[in-house]
């Protein structure tokens, strides 16, 4: 058994607490519905400048190339974290497009970092950006997220 990430170490001291659930409700089951388990494990903050932000946990689960994340895991990670950012922005939204650039392999059992930025908002059009990284020069994977404002 890996021993529990440790979030509050990897936690910034600009960070507050982000509360997804009292937001948009069960909507995020799927991915960061249980806190405690084998799969993925996420905390929500906002960040210095008010973009949420995310530590995610990619447990061994998650595996696809042997000792690292499945492709499928991190998009849905990114998924879940970038239509999350549009909804903390005031936007209620249904992703439309997520473009995924897988840039490193990110290996089982450790935390990343989900940096989110909303970075144009046309009409019913958001998009938002955002980078998996290891909290430090380590990039694994950056999205555009293209969100369709569906209220
Ligand atoms: C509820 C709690 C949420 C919690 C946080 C979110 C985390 C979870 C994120 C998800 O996983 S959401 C689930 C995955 N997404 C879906 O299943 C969406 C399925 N697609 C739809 O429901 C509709 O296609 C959609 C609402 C996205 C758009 O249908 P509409 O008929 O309302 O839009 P319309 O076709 O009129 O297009 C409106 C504009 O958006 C553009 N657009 C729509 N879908 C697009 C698309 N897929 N790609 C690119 N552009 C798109 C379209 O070109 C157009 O641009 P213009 O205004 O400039 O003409």
């Amino acid at each position: 058994m890996a021993p529990l990430p440790d979030f509050e170490a990897l936690r910034k001291t600009d960070w507050t607490p982000f509360d997804a659930p009292s937001l948009v409700g069960k909507s995020l089951r799927f991915v960061s519905g249980d806190p405690q388990g084998k799969r993925f494990r996420l905390r929500y903050f906002r960040d210095g400048k008010n973009d949420l932000v995310a530590l995610a946990w990619f447990g061994e689960e998650t595996e696809g190339p042997p000792g690292h994340a499945h492709g499928g895991s991190m998009a849905a990670v990114l998924d879940e974290v970038l239509g999350l950012a549009a909804w903390a922005a005031g936007h209620p939204i249904v992703v439309g497009n997520l473009n995924i650039h897988f840039r490193k392999l990110l290996p089982l059992e450790s935390v990343a970092q989900v940096d989110t930025e909303v970075v144009s908002v046309k009409g019913r059009k958001v998009l938002v950006r955002g980078r998996l990284t290891d909290g430090k020069e380590g990039l694994y994977a950056e999205a555009d997220c293209l969100c369709i404002r569906i209220l």
